[in-house]
């Protein structure tokens, strides 16, 4: 699938906003991935998971994985996906005063081999506490993966990326605003708490 398709897709169900947003991370930009308007059309969300999955078997071999654990929220449907594509099971943990925890009774194998499924990475903040609660639960994570790195390969997350595309998109810190977003009021569309 060609960076054209992809982003295509995005383009297609007015996933790809423009504006003045407050990033998970505490950064704003004027550019937002609204993953959840493309993920609510299934064949949308098979076809892009499908290449995603082909690049993780690529990357790391055939059977190389025994679960997918996705960060809630973003992460649910999309880690769904592919499990489904990579034809293991599928679990999310979910943020427990902030915390990403295993509920609703997932548990993981000691030393499963797991594939941590992201929507988006901008810094990788939010792969890395998920990478650290799958580790804290006795799993190994061989691989993460998300749909678009707007971090354009520069976030480290501590483990081999997959991301099916790259984008390069610009963050500010609140403090060093742009003209065009200063004076103007962000909006949050994500659900993790920033103090
Ligand atoms: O790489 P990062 O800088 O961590 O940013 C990316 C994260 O931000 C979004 O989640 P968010 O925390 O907004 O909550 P959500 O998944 O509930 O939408 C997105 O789903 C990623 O998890
Ligand atoms: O960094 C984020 O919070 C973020 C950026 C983006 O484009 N899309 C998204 O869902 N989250
Ligand atoms: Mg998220």
């Amino acid at each position: 699938m060609t960076d054209e398709e992809i982003i295509s897709h995005f383009r297609e169900t007015n996933a790809l906003l423009e504006g003045h947003f407050l990033l998970s991370s505490g950064l704003h930009s004027n550019r937002y991935l609204q993953c959840a308007k493309v993920l609510m059309y299934p064949d949308r969300a098979a076809l892009l998971c499908r290449a995603l999955a082909e690049k993780v078997e690529n990357t790391l071999g055939a059977n190389s994985v025994d679960i997918v654990v996705a960060p809630a929220m973003g992460g649910v449907i999309v880690g769904y996906e592919m499990a489904r594509q990579l034809n293991v099971p599928g679990m999310f943990t979910e943020r427990e005063n902030g915390e990403f925890t295993f509920r609703r009774g997932f548990s993981l194998t000691p030393g499963a081999r797991v594939v941590m499924s992201e929507d988006i990475v901008t810094t990788g903040k939010s792969s890395r506490e998920c990478i650290a609660a799958i580790t804290a639960a006795g799993g190994t994570v061989v691989a993460a993966t998300c749909l678009i790195d707007r971090s354009n390969g520069t976030a480290d997350v501590g483990v081999p990326l997959v991301s099916l595309m790259q984008m390069e998109v610009q963050t500010f810190e609140p403090d060093n605003l742009p003209a065009e977003l200063q004076g103007t009021t962000a909006i949050k569309p994500g659900s993790r708490d920033i103090k």
